[in-house]
């Protein structure tokens, strides 16, 4: 790409899904999602050719696409092999949408001239096993900080292992906000922010539920949003209205597409749009951690698994869902009572945190009674404590249904992290299963110490990853801003 002038830029952060897994799925359970600084990036610029959309994923070999959207009813592919799925329906979908909420001679104007669309994603996205065998470095965190951000895998993508960070629903996200930037829909400034976030919620959900060809709870495109935040799914019957609005063939994306009604259903002020987010962040001097495990799960089918063991049986299940569901509710209470003593009581905080951060979280009850002037140590203990209770539960729901959320290879090793000093909670993000763990630390030695027992594990290979929370949903970015865009722009 060249011209800078007119380049847009937006980026959409990658989540780990902390607490609330599976029972996100019902609307009667609230979730807490970290979004990371693994972001993706979608990156746009007038055509050179018109009515012709190019799209690069320039870190992969041959993913280099061509759309003809002369007539978006038609929208064609030009080249061989489809592409992705979630970049497809984000371009046909969105371009429509916005075909209806501007004037017609602009659209025509700008589609006209053609777009030149990149997409590029965090390293943290995908496994660094093969980059860093290729080049003789050890599975280590120091290693992975060699390798060059935003890095050429130089294979297909279809090649790349996920590390479960939420590629698809960053990458739709930031390709639904950066063309809604493009074309003006939303705007660069402050007025109207919460209005263009629902917005582009409810486009990206909507793309991305298609795409999928299925509908989760959500949490990933919203975290892509709003960032950090306590979640409760929308109902979905908003997204079923969609589906039936779509009436073509979903392989070859052809047929009628209703779009002056899908503008109509991804309105925010569409009542059915009900999800509920709470931005939140993790407490001061928290730090999340993720470590790439690399044996790899299929999500929907254990999601299915698990969901089936409920309806066969409910009464069981709905035990085990409501006696998580209160864990779930108290760490989401804990949390936030912390976030507010940091602020209002910051020197009892700095002291709970410091005392903490010497003692292996087992040691916190022992700490906290000696300590009975400092309430912050007694809900870091709480904490601790109930999400042990947490791992226990979801351990028998793991029996129950069959399915392997938290396996015992995992077991052994989140005991492993969880015996550090300064460390609140270890757990399997999201589904679980053989993808990632994750961490939470007090420190950076804490951090420190996890990273060695994750490089040192005998029973899995386990490599650390970089991403840290960045509590901030999509952004509309600056080129100096981005490291390592230059070598693609
Ligand atoms: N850089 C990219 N360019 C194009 N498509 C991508 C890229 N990264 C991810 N994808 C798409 O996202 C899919 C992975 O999404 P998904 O299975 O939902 O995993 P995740 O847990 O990371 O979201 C890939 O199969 C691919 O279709
Ligand atoms: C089970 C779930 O509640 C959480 C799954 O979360 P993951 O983070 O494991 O998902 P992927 O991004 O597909 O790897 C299903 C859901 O909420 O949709």
């Amino acid at each position: 790409m060249s011209n800078q002038q007119q380049l847009t830029i937006v980026s959409a952060p990658g989540k780990a899904l902390i607490i609330g897994g599976y029972l996100v799925l019902d609307r009667s359970f609230n979730a807490v999602v970290i979004s990371t600084d693994s972001r993706f990036y979608c990156v746009i610029k007038d055509g050179q050719r018109p009515n012709k959309v190019i799209v690069k994923s320039p870190q992969f070999e041959d993913a280099v696409w061509e759309y003809d959207v002369e007539n978006l009813e038609s929208f064609n592919q030009r080249n061989q092999g489809k592409g992705s799925a979630f970049i497809r329906f984000a371009i046909k979908y969105t371009l429509g949408i916005i075909s209806q909420r501007i004037e017609s001679s602009a659209f025509t104007e700008i589609i006209g001239r053609g777009l030149e669309i990149m997409v590029l994603g965090s390293n943290d996205f995908y496994s660094l096993r093969e980059q860093l065998a290729k080049s003789h470095l050890p599975l280590t965190a120091a290693s992975t900080r060699l390798i060059d951000p935003l890095s050429s895998f130089h294979v297909p993508i279809s090649k790349v292992h996920k590390t479960g960070l939420g590629s698809s629903a960053a990458l739709t996200t930031s390709i639904v906000a950066a063309l809604y930037v493009h074309f003006g829909v939303v705007h660069q400034n402050e007025d109207g922010k919460d209005y263009d976030k629902r917005l582009v919620n409810n486009t990206a959900q909507m793309c991305h539920g298609l795409a999928q060809g299925k509908v989760g709870s959500g949490f990933d495109i919203s975290a892509a949003v709003w960032g950090s935040q306590v979640y409760k799914r929308f109902s979905a019957s908003v997204i079923e209205e969609a589906f039936a609005a779509n009436n073509e063939d979903r392989s070859e994306l052809k047929g009628i597409v209703d779009f002056e009604r899908l503008s109509l259903i991804v309105e925010p002020d569409f009542n059915e749009w009900d999800s509920v987010v709470r931005p939140t962040r993790l407490p001061p001097h928290f730090i999340l951690m993720l470590a790439d495990v690399d044996a790899g799960s299929h999500t929907p089918s254990m999601v299915g698994k698990v969901l089936a063991w409920r309806k066969a049986n409910p009464e069981k299940a709905n035990r085990l869902w409501n006696e998580l569901g209160a864990c779930n509710q108290k760490i989401e209470d804990d949390l936030r009572y912390l976030v507010d003593m940091s602020e209002v009581e910051r020197d009892l905080y700095e002291e709970g945190i410091r005392r903490c951060s010497e003692l292996p979280g087992e040691k916190w009850s022992e700490l906290s009674h000696g300590s009975p002037h400092n309430s912050v140590i007694k809900f870091m203990d709480h904490v601790y404590q109930t999400f042990q209770q947490i791992r226990n539960l979801l351990r028998q729901m793991s029996t129950e249904s069959e399915v392997p959320i938290e396996p015992p290879e995992q077991t052994e090793l989140l005991d492993a992290c969880m015996k550090v000093a300064g460390v609140i909670m270890a757990g399997v993000p999201g589904a679980g299963g053989y993808d990632a763990i994750f961490c939470v630390c007090i420190s950076e030695d804490a951090v420190a110490e996890v990273e060695k027992v994750c490089e040192s594990w005998r029973a899995m290979d386990v490599l650390p990853l970089l991403s840290r929370e960045l509590a901030t949903g999509y952004l509309i970015e600056k080129l100096e801003d981005v490291r390592g865009i230059d070598k693609y722009i």
